[in-house]
């Protein structure tokens, strides 16, 4: 049996450091995303990336996960971190460095990364003077998860950082490893699915089947969200998101989940979202609703023109509260909150805002109101304000910069934008 803990050699070599296949592609070859063994830095930390799969542009997600993470050391006073896809370690080196880590198994199955990782880990000894405050492997992510589980070392936060829609061949070991109230960070870069454009393979890999949408990128988080609840709820667990985080580089899909040991209540917020292409409406619907999925409104094509997907989680996006809290530490740390807004506090204050009950499941866009209103695209602070004096819920959205999410139906929208261009209502 391999022995993973903080117990273990210090550099623990596995007997099959690559028993899968299928990591064999992850070879430098990629647009430059694969770069050179430069000394690089992030939030003042040097650390080198050799040949690893590594993104600047990630460093927002890093930062989110940093901040959680040190949230939940700061409430829980514990900390054990599973890195499971960790490239060069730059989450794991920050998870030990600025969320104060107790200990992080930083995994990556090609071994060809391991000097890279140990010379960025060992940078972490300088800092802490303690060896065996992290331990490298080379493992297929599942096998290192099934070990840890089977010796019963759970950790509090684990982290996977994976491509396409491979997390869905992770997220049941990993929660089996969780400890109890744990949090798993998880990623997918599975822009096709979102889109809609491949519902079989949405149904396979997230057992929701996606059709496209106007605001599918947040179809896609709360594809991933809803993948893992039918997860969670196989072994009993349940989940609740803390943040749900888009980026357009990759695209990615990120999402920070809680997880319990509970029933989810009356499989609420796992359900079916529709848009109706007619009317330009959305709406959601629970599985006791199933039978009476329609919409309401009189268009000639009736029926056939709705577009329904899921399940998907139909919930809030994130915790109001968690935001607030990361919102404070970011400041207590000088991330943020130091003179002109950086896009962290951007994104940080867009998802407070996304974070109002009120407001349903996507987002619509100024364009679209445009194109239906058969005028301008309205300006969107205006749209917003005079939504809100009719009484709508509204804010920005981070995942598309000239839309709003709000509870305001299309109809709506198109008229008050008619009036604010001074355009008679009956008159196009
Ligand atoms: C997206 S990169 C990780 C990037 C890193 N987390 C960061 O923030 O820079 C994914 C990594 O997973 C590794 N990998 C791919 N399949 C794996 C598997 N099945 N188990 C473990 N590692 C895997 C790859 O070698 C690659 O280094």
């Amino acid at each position: 049996m391999l022995t993973l803990s903080p117990k273990a050699p210090f550099l623990y070599k596995p007997q099959n450091p690559n028993p899968n296949p299928k990591i064999q592609h992850y070879k430098p070859q990629i647009n430059g995303i694969y770069c050179k063994s430069e000394l690089q830095s992030e939030r003042g930390l040097e650390f080198e990336t050799g040949e690893t799969f590594f993104r600047h542009e990630s460093a927002k997600g890093r930062d989110l996960g940093v901040l959680a993470a040190s949230l939940y050391n700061q409430s829980k006073g514990k900390l054990r971190v599973l890195d499971a896809l960790c490239g060069c370690g730059i989450r794991s080196l920050r998870y030990l460095m600025e969320a104060k880590a107790d200990f992080v198994l930083a995994n990556d199955a090609n071994d060809e990364h391991r000097r890279v990782i140990l010379e960025n880990l060992k940078r972490v000894d300088r800092g802490f003077g303690d060896e065996r405050k992290w331990v490298v492997t080379h493992l297929d992510a599942n096998r290192v998860l099934s070990e840890c589980y089977l010796q019963k070392d759970f950790f509090d936060l684990i982290d996977i950082d994976s491509f396409g829609s491979d997390i869905s061949l992770f997220l049941r070991s990993a929660m089996n490893t969780l400890s109890f109230d744990g949090l798993l960070y998880v990623t997918s870069t599975d822009g096709h699915s979102s889109g809609g454009h491949h519902p079989d393979h949405s149904l396979a890999a997230y057992g929701a089947y996606v059709r496209p949408m106007p605001y599918s990128n947040e179809v896609g988080l709360r594809m991933l969200i809803g993948g893992a609840v039918r997860e969670a709820s196989v072994l009993g667990y349940y989940i609740t998101p803390l943040f749900s985080y888009y980026s357009y580089h990759g695209p990615v899909f990120r999402v920070m989940l809680r997880v319990n040991r509970g029933k989810l209540l009356e499989n609420r917020h796992y359900g079916f979202i529709t848009y109706c292409n007619n009317c330009g409406n959305s709406q959601e619907f629970s599985w006791a609703e199933l039978g009476q999925i329609s919409c309401s409104c009189s268009g000639s094509h009736g029926s056939r023109s709705l577009v329904i997907s899921g399940p998907l989680w139909t919930g809030p996006l994130h915790s109001a509260a968690y935001i607030s809290k990361m919102i404070n530490l970011a400041e207590e740390w000088g991330w943020i909150g130091n003179g002109a807004e950086t896009d962290l506090e951007k994104l940080l204050k867009q998802m407070l805002d996304e974070s109002d009950p009120r407001l349903k499941s996507g987002y619509i866009k100024m364009d679209e109101v445009a194109s239906r209103a058969k005028i301008n695209s309205p300006p969107l602070r205006t749209m917003m304000s005079a939504m809100q004096k009719e009484g709508y819920a509204t804010s920005r959205s981070h995942i598309a910069s000239n839309a709003i999410k709000t509870d305001c139906p299309m109809s709506v929208c198109i008229r008050i934008s008619k009036e604010l261009q001074g355009v008679d209502s009956f008159s196009v």
